[in-house]
């Protein structure tokens, strides 16, 4: 039904405000550190200090946007929520249109239909419905490869929200990894020009749509396991649904399937509660890289919420800050960063290369990618 001031449909999937709380019986759950952007910013030593060992430790927390020039992320977010419900309602044949791989060759930016994504070695399909919505379009980059774009999300209000999230998050991203930098020992400014807004990456909004849980023993996959391939990522949920694996990931790039075991026995998935205000913050490959292992990276996955939250339809809204497209992944030198052992040598790959070979490996079920870390 339309309103009267507006030709938008009424939001009636994406309903923050309606949905049940994450059931209080549901276990494992996740404990994950809180930070306030703030404290973090006004140079408090010791919350930075735990900001690193957290990052050493779990590479996963949450984050407290209050009294920052990011403030109104958390906002941004359910208004990009909404959109993302707009962008799925669009007739199949219209998002298609928009399909990854047809854009640029091996391309991540754009439309992904649920099922592109094998989520184990049977071929079992994801269930997840994607769009990554570059940066590189959205603020118009001079020297990207263009990635077509629904007409809805150029419209210049949703353009200008999709600008003003990106930039924001994008900025966030690194005012974090300059703490984590000066924490290791390294000048402050060292990850700046590898991550310059207008210069070419993989940078992305993703707006992700998951269907309700069907049956109430083995979940669904939404998006099976795997660390994210870039150096960090903002996320916004309010239904559960993702969860952490136990053992934090610090260069086991190659194992991709659900449940994979990553050495020890007592390895699980655990739930992560959303928090309300906050945003979940993860590591990726690229910082365990970038420091030679000292920080980490969670693996996550997703699967429907659990208990009445699983008749709900979930939503969620990524931001992933990459490196820069012509950026060499290796491990920084200074600082703490540990020197490559003698007689080793590192692979030389860009983070274009780099997400292209792990994305790919993402969506064939590939359990062991080629790439050594
Ligand atoms: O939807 C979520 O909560 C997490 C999504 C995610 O991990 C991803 O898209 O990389
Ligand atoms: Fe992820």
């Amino acid at each position: 039904m339309g309103s009267i001031t507006s030709d938008k449909p009424d939001p009636t999937e994406f309903t923050p405000h309606l949905y049940p709380p994450f059931p209080s019986d549901t276990q494992p759950v996740a404990h994950l550190d809180t930070f306030s952007l703030a404290q973090l910013k006004s140079g408090d030593l010791a919350e930075q200090a735990r900001l690193f060992e957290t990052c050493k430790t779990r590479g996963f927390f949450y984050l407290d946007f209050t009294n920052t020039p990011a403030a109104s992320l958390p906002e941004e977010a359910e208004n990009i929520g909404r959109l993302s419900e707009e962008v799925f309602r669009l007739p199949m044949e219209e998002k298609t249109k928009y399909t990854l791989t047809n854009q640029k060759p091996n391309s991540i930016l754009g439309y992904k239909v649920a099922g592109w994504t094998k989520t184990d070695a049977k071929g079992t399909p994801d269930t997840a419905e994607f769009m990554n919505v570059g940066k590189d379009d959205i603020l118009d980059n001079p020297t990207r490869t263009p990635v077509a774009l629904p007409e809805l999300l150029l419209r210049p209000e949703n353009r200008s929200l999709l600008a003003r999230y990106q930039t924001t998050c994008q900025r966030t991203g690194l005012d974090l990894m300059s703490i984590l930098a000066t924490q290791m020992g390294l000048p402050a400014d060292i990850f700046e020009d590898k991550h310059r807004l207008h210069q070419p990456s993989d940078d992305h909004v993703r707006m992700t749509k998951g269907p309700p849980r069907k049956n109430t023993s083995m979940p669904e996959i939404q998006t099976p396991g795997h660390t994210d391939f870039g150096t960090i990522t903002i996320l916004f949920n309010w239904l559960g649904g993702l969860q952490v694996w136990s053992e934090p990931s610090r260069g086991n790039f190659h194992q991709m399937f659900d449940g994979a075991q990553s050495g020890t026995r007592a390895a699980e998935w655990l739930w992560v509660k959303p928090k309300a205000g906050h945003a979940i913050v993860n590591l990726g490959d690229a910082a365990v890289k970038f420091s030679g292992g000292i920080l980490c990276s969670g693996r996550h996955r997703v699967v429907p919420a659990p208990g009445e939250q699983g008749l709900f339809p979930r939503y969620s809204i990524v931001y992933f800050v990459r490196p820069e497209d012509k950026t060499v992944l290796k491990r920084l030198t200074g600082g703490d960063v540990p020197p490559i052992e003698e007689g080793k040598e590192e692979p030389e790959l860009t983070a274009q290369q780099w997400i292209i070979q792990q994305s790919l490996a993402l969506r064939d079920g590939v359990a062991k990618g080629k790439v050594e870390a």
